[in-house]
């Protein structure tokens, strides 16, 4: 079954200037990304819905300038949504699979997507190599695990947004304590709102408040 957002002016209205190239990355997904096992092929009749325009939603929790990570970035998700949405933003994309780094830089040459790059590893491995300040992941680990392989690449006052569905909640709870011990600020759960009809996406929001060292040496 095809897409029934495809063409919707609703998205359209939604998208803005990153439109064109959205409907482009949509178009690869669908073909591309599901001969070569990026994208299952019954998410190709929920591609906007539950894939891009959620992905696109998070753009409004994030700075729209600096440097962003999104890690676990799989087939583009919500990363290259966001290098399209966050054109000031320079987006790295991170995965430590080179069959999806291969898919990811062709994804976006193809899209002239300027301000996105391809690095292949895993978040632990960039832990002193890499700091920026926002970190994206979907579908990665759970929320104490993530703040551990995320809170070591962000800045003092980056923040860390997980997009999390219904779990949002429970998976905060449990991670109240490995936050703390992270430098990481209160997790704030949101909703990132798209168009009327589709379903809103749950986000957790956390901020990095103190850098190992930092609070003892400020005291
Ligand atoms: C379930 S997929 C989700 C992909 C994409 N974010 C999405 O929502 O469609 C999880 C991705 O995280 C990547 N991954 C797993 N562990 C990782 C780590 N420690 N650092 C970076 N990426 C990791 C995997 O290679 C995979 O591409």
């Amino acid at each position: 079954m095809p897409d029934p957002l495809v063409d919707d002016a609703r998205v359209v209205e939604f998208l803005g200037d990153a439109y064109p190239v959205l409907a482009r990355f949509h178009e690869l997904l669908t073909s591309q990304g599901v001969l070569r096992g990026l994208i299952g092929p019954h998410e190709v009749s929920r591609l906007w819905e539950r894939h891009l325009l959620n992905s696109a939603a998070v753009a409004a929790f994030l700075p729209t300038s600096g440097r962003l990570i999104d890690v676990g970035s799989g087939a583009g998700l919500p990363g290259v949504v966001l290098a399209a949405m966050l054109p000031d933003v320079e987006v790295i994309l991170l995965d430590p699979m080179e069959r999806r780094c291969e898919w990811l830089t062709e994804v976006i040459e193809q899209l002239g997507l300027t301000n996105a790059s391809v690095r292949r590893g895993r978040a632990e491995e960039m832990h002193g190599e890499l700091l920026v300040d926002a970190v994206t992941a979907r579908a990665v680990a759970p929320m104490d695990r993530l703040g551990r392989m995320t809170m070591p690449l962000l800045v003092k006052g980056g923040v860390l947004v997980a997009l999390k569905g219904r779990q949002a909640a429970v998976e905060v709870a449990k991670a109240r304590g490995a936050l703390k011990k992270m430098g990481a600020g209160v997790p704030e759960i949101l909703e990132a709102r798209t168009i009327d009809g589709v379903e809103s996406t749950t986000v957790v929001r956390v901020v990095r408040e103190t850098v190992r060292g930092s609070s003892k040496s400020k005291a």
